[in-house]
């Protein structure tokens, strides 16, 4: 028998292996660099995501024979592509202005090391260029001054927030600059509770933070009573404050990264309002530049109209006829003129493309005011995703042919009134035409549960994370989580393994925490008609799941789903999960002549949970095939690393016919 390797020896080969890792990357991003010159002599774009498709399913599939889930890979690729994609898009961006190349930038941005805006001039300008001359500001005039003045080469500024909407002062102060946005990028923003001495959460009095963060937080701060919030010019002055004071009561808002650059540490993390909090920065210079032919361009202007009636429809309306996807519309005052106001639009095209420079020939001719802020290369690379299907059978719209019925005591969900209604959670579309698989525990019964059953729903393709918590008036074992718990045991296994989740609500006053947190919110059958619930989720922004009650009409589902829609929120999925009946050989009796009624009733769209209308776990496969060719959009199915000791009602799928399961439904 050979010996076993010594901790050492292991780790001499570990260094080893990721030396050799190191420098397999270094050589894919040389090679990228030549596909990238290749691209402009038969100017290609730098993005193929047939190639990246393609790319994907080779090496998930390599990487499975060699132990690797498919999770892990797709995550290292992404990371992988979006380099290459960006490095090239840098490298053609310099080629297309080769008067800007400097090997030091003097760049300026609000606050020192460690503000928000710091981080991400690093991780910008990290592709362009080898040194950084850092400029640190107080204010967004000051930055801007900066630039303008020839003091600073480049200019970072943060524009939006996933949570606290456009940053306002950054929309004045480009009012009246000369300079010229030439890049963007999003970084994303985890905001912490930090510290520079021992202590716990409920023993801080003071707040130092910047306004933005402060707002981003607003909802956990307002659930602090007694603590004072003490606002600083960056979230770096409010680590330089924490860490001056070494105070036990004291803490600042910041990112992770930032507050260890002044020795500060988290004591809370995801305070943000979002779950998914990001900024949008741009950067500034005196110059306009050209943007490379290969890469996506963004070109943004202000522009202000007549004040009279369809004065904006019309100048909106040149983008449609130019066939110019708007991806952002903003409004301020002009300042100096009381209630007028400067629009702000970014559309999706290069200056120098015929499209663009027609339509503004166009809004020169009915605009009041008309300027180009700049063209710009577009950062955003939102990562391919393989699809389930590698030729997807349309079980989509099998509502065709079919008459229209005309539900008019529920206009909302007739289907006279629309086309199909899609539903997008992150990469996901419900009701697109792909059949979508939501699993998960139907009880959250530990950490550990939960992540096993969410790297088997990732492993397998599935789209959606599911899991309930377990009833609190039947939870006599205080081991199990609570809601609070549950939510963030959910949330932590969905940023793990990218996941979007759904999580029952069965009382009003919970929806507004679930909906902070959830994707997407589901009522269960018992509660199909408690008018209260509807209506509050009905003023949310997320999706929902209505499942159909159990002595449920179809009509009677179709109007709880219009109440919900009456109070704004119009992204509700319909969940057929079986109805009583005399037949007792399973709890209840699967309705599938539902799905296609209900098609041809109304646009929403229709899944199904099969689980409580079996008697034996076996009987679940063939529900699904059945549902699938009945025209619904997704399944619903509850698994479990040991079935037999599930907590759930419901019937459970072990970790192997689940996978049986994903695999007949990909053949
Ligand atoms: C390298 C290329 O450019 C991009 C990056 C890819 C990659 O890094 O694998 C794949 C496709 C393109 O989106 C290419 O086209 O092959």
């Amino acid at each position: 028998m050979t010996k076993p390797l010594s901790l050492d020896e292991i780790r001499k080969e570990i260094t080893e292996l990721d030396s050799s890792v190191l420098k397999l990357l270094s050589r894919r991003r040389e090679l990228s660099l030549d596909v990238a010159r290749s691209k402009i002599e038969v100017t290609k774009a730098v993005r193929d995501q047939a190639r990246e498709e393609a790319l994907l399913v080779t090496l998930i599939k390599k990487g499975r024979d060699l132990g690797l889930d498919a999770h892990y890979v797709t995550q290292i690729y992404h990371t992988i592509i979006e380099d290459s994609v960006l490095t090239q898009q840098a490298l053609l961006q310099q080629l297309a202005n080769p008067e800007n190349r400097q090997p030091v930038y003097r760049v300026a941005f609000l606050g020192d090391k460690g503000s928000y805006s710091y981080l991400a001039m690093r991780k910008y300008f990290s592709r362009i260029c080898e040194d950084l001359v850092e400029r640190g500001c107080s204010s967004f005039t000051q930055i801007i001054q900066e630039v303008e003045s020839g003091n600073a080469d480049y200019a970072m500024l943060p524009i939006e927030n996933t949570s606290s909407g456009g940053i306002t002062q950054v929309y004045d102060v480009l009012q009246h600059t000369t300079c010229s946005i030439v890049g963007e990028m999003t970084l994303p923003v985890e905001h912490c509770l930090l510290t520079a001495a021992p202590t716990t959460e409920n023993q801080i009095n003071t707040i130092y933070a910047h306004f933005q963060p402060a707002q981003q937080c607003s909802e956990y701060l307002d659930t602090l009573t007694g603590v004072k919030i003490e606002p600083c010019d960056s979230s770096s002055s409010a680590f330089l404050k924490v860490s001056e004071l070494k105070d036990p009561h004291v803490a600042a808002i910041g990112s992770a990264d930032g507050g260890e650059l002044y020795g500060l540490t988290p004591i809370k993390t995801g305070l943000a309002n979002q779950k998914e909090n990001f900024s949008r920065f741009i950067v500034i210079a005196r110059k306009p530049v050209e943007v490379a032919e290969q890469i996506p361009a963004k070109t943004t202007l202000i522009m202000s109209v007549d004040q009279k009636p369809g004065s904006l429809v019309e100048a909106l309306l040149v983008m449609r006829e130019h066939g110019l996807n708007m991806c952002k519309l903003e409004s301020r005052p002009i300042q100096g003129n009381p209630w007028e106001e400067m629009f702000y639009i970014d559309v999706e095209g290069n200056l120098r493309s015929s499209n663009v420079q027609s339509a503004l020939e166009a809004l020169t001719r009915i605009t009041r005011y008309l300027k180009v802020l700049g063209c710009y290369p577009s950062e955003e690379v939102s990562p391919t995703q393989v699809p389930l299907e590698k030729l997807p059978l349309p079980t989509g719209d099998n509502t065709e042919g079919s008459s229209k019925t005309k539900t008019s005591s529920a206009p909302l969900v007739s289907r006279e009134s629309q086309e199909n209604t899609q539903i997008r959670l992150r990469n996901v579309t419900i009701g697109g035409g792909q059949f979508v698989t939501f699993a998960g525990p139907g009880v959250i019964e530990s950490q550990a549960q939960l992540m096993a059953c969410a790297q088997q729903v990732k492993e397998h393709g599935a789209a959606v994370l599911r899991g309930a918590l377990y009833p609190p008036q039947l939870n006599l074992d205080n081991n199990l989580p609570n809601q609070g718990q549950t939510l963030q045991l959910l949330r932590e296994a969905g940023l793990r393994y990218e996941l979007p989740f759904v999580t029952e609500v069965h009382q009003p006053d919970q929806v507004a925490e679930v909906a902070r947190q959830a994707d997407l919110l589901q009522i269960g059958a018992r509660n199909m008609q408690n008018l209260e619930l509807l209506q509050e989720v009905g003023r949310t922004h997320r999706p929902v799941i209505l499942k159909r009650g159990l002595m449920a009409s179809l009509d009677e589902l179709l109007q709880a789903a219009e109440t919900i829609m009456a109070q704004g929120n119009r992204q509700v999925i319909l969940c057929e999960r079986g109805i009583r009946t005399f037949e007792g050989a399973a709890r209840q009796t699967l309705d599938l002549g539902a799905i296609p009624a209900l098609k041809s009733m109304t646009h929403l769209p229709v899944i199904v949970d099969p689980t409580h209308a079996i008697s034996d776990i076996n009987q679940l496969a063939p529900l699904t095939y059945a549902s699938r060719a009945a025209g619904a959009d997704g399944i619903i199915v509850d698994i479990h690393p040991q079935p037999d000791t599930a907590l759930s009602d419901g019937k459970t799928l072990s970790f192997e016919q689940f996978s049986n399961l994903m695999s007949g439904l990909s053949a």
